[in-house]
């Protein structure tokens, strides 16, 4: 053996045994969580189905922050409000970027500030515009679109009860859409609702792991489509020109009206009317296409989760609907419908509306957060990385159902209970679950109108209805399950039936005055 051998040989053998020992040593600081199996990590852990309730269970066993690994690549999950604001919102600075999107891009969803990198221009310019049209001072009216439409809602559950299902979908799309393009517009092409929810649904579970596959081997996007394996390539392209529509058309609408005279009040109308300027904050054409769809996509099914999750507590806690019902009674009386300005005086209702958000978190994993440079916490090591979109990755995210579940913060947390929310003489208490938009920068802008749109709905049915079990031909009780969609980014209550029916003489003539 020659000495440039030994030395090779050496050098190869002290290479690995530093790379073995780094890894130990960082595997060794990792936040706890179940031991992964060689190459494909902690996958199989997770589960198709319900991956968030798994979450809940490690939360319990091995703490607030907790590591599991992906096809080689680390997710990190922040269980609790304490290590969620101190990651998301105290260091903000490194974890508010997203992960890569490969497959989310293809679909042509790239549009979306949702799924924005930290330092892309746009994510900054885009989500400016959005805190200005969505938040608390809007320019656009949407108190009044959120109380006509509350009012239209309680007019469909006259008409066709059985579908509320259908009708709180509808209540939400419509809200976002009258925003972003006009009464007008919406009177007159009602497609535009199914449009945008047909749109989003294709965010559906099998995007995502699509995308976490194509994380793992990037190659596979070369795929043709005919090749075996190669069919989420097709789903791309049908996807493209879904998205693709829902950019143009209502942008195209709104444009058109302006052109022949008649300006429609919405969000769409502020944008194309806005000054040309030279700042950084000015926007062409496809920004604001870019601007509307983006609301589609954050503002429908994000809501009517909630929404079928309150006609399901009814159901399951009459109780809570009759203190709710009375809080209305008292404070408003037979004679009208509620509007926002009640808000105020209706503590019990609002306990609902946070309670409602609380007991099934509409996103129960969060949307993935990634980091820009390496961190540590209480000792643990967090990689730095870019990963797919959902919760795998090299991503850190947000549990916000283990949050819920977390008995150090609500005590009984599976049962749905308004009062954790309120003080003893019944006013509200500093209790919150304002953790189910998320934290620091990338936080929902949406939710002072989701927040909105949920109390007009919840204030507006309990003035005027009675929520109660459906009956069987035989006149039994049809019973009711707490069930909810196990797969996807966002869950919501699986179909249920109930009985929906004017609770008072006073609230059928309210009714038929509506219509
Ligand atoms: C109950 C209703 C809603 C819930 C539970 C919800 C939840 C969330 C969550 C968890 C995030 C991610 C936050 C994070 O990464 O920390 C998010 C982001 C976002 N939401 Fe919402 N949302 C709701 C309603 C809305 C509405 C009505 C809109 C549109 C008007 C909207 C638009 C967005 C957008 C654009 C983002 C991306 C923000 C960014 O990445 O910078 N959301 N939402």
């Amino acid at each position: 053996m020659t000495w440039s051998t030994v030395v090779i040989t050496f050098s190869f053998f002290s290479c690995v045994a530093t790379i073995h020992s780094l890894w130990k040593y960082h595997r060794s600081r990792y936040p706890p969580g179940p031991t992964p199996i060689p190459f494909i990590g902690n996958i199989l852990n997770f589960g198709r189905e319900t991956p968030w309730v798994t979450v809940s269970q490690w939360a319990k066993q091995y703490g607030d922050l907790v590591h599991v690994t992906v096809f080689g690549r680390h997710v990190v999950l922040a269980n609790s409000l304490s290590v969620a604001s101190e990651l998301f919102e105290r260091r903000s600075r490194i974890y508010s970027d997203r992960p890569e999107l490969t497959m989310l891009t293809m679909m042509g969803w790239g549009f979306n500030l949702a799924f924005k990198h930290y330092d892309d221009p746009l994510w900054k310019r885009h989500r400016k515009v959005f805190q200005r049209f969505f938040g608390n001072r809007s320019p656009i009216s949407i108190q009044p679109i959120q109380e006509g439409q509350a009012q239209e809602l309680l007019r469909q559950l006259a008409d066709t009860p059985d579908l509320f299902f259908l009708h709180t979908r509808n209540y939400a799309a419509s809200i976002i859409m009258h925003a972003v393009c006009g009464h007008e517009i919406i009177k007159k092409n009602t497609h535009l609702i199914k449009l945008a929810t047909d749109a989003v649904d294709t965010l559906s579970e099998e995007v995502f792991f699509g995308a976490q596959v194509l994380f793992a081997f990037p190659s596979l996007k070369h795929l043709p489509e005919w090749f075996p394996g190669g069919a989420f390539k097709s789903l791309a392209r049908e996807t493209r020109q879904v998205t693709s529509t829902l950019q143009n058309i209502p942008v195209d609408l709104v444009k058109k009206s302006a052109a022949s005279g008649s300006t429609i009040p919405c969000l769409t109308t502020e944008l194309l009317e806005l000054p040309d300027s030279k700042s950084e904050d000015v926007l062409d054409e496809s920004d604001i296409k870019a601007l509307t769809a983006t609301a589609f996509a954050g503002g429908i099914h994000t809501v009517e989760s909630p929404l079928k999750s309150f006609f399901l507590a009814m159901v399951l806690y009459p109780e809570a609907q009759r203190r709710g019902r009375a809080e209305i009674d008292r404070v408003i009386g037979p004679g009208r419908s509620p509007t926002l300005q009640d808000q105020a005086s209706l503590p019990y209702i609002n306990a609902m509306c946070k309670e409602i958000l609380r007991w099934h978190p509409s996103v129960p994993l969060g949307v993935a957060h990634s980091l820009v440079a390496e961190d540590e916490y209480e000792g643990y090591y967090i990689p730095k990385g870019t990963g797919t979109p959902a919760f795998v990755c090299q991503t850190v995210t947000e549990a916000h159902r283990a949050m819920s579940r977390d008995e150090r913060v609500y005590s009984e947390p599976d049962l749905f209970i308004p009062e954790r929310f309120l003080n003893s003489d019944g006013t509200l208490n500093d209790g919150d679950s304002s953790f189910v938009f998320g934290f620091g920068r990338r936080v929902c802008p949406g939710r002072h109108m989701a927040e909105g749109t949920i109390f007009m709905a919840v204030a507006s049915v309990l003035s005027v209805y009675r929520i109660s079990k459906a009956k069987d031909i035989f006149g039994r009780d049809i019973q009711v399950k707490e069930e909810y969609s196990s797969t996807g980014l966002i869950t919501g209550p699986l179909p249920f039936r109930c009985s929906i029916s004017p609770r008072s003489e006073e609230a059928r003539i309210l009714l038929n005055n509506l219509s």
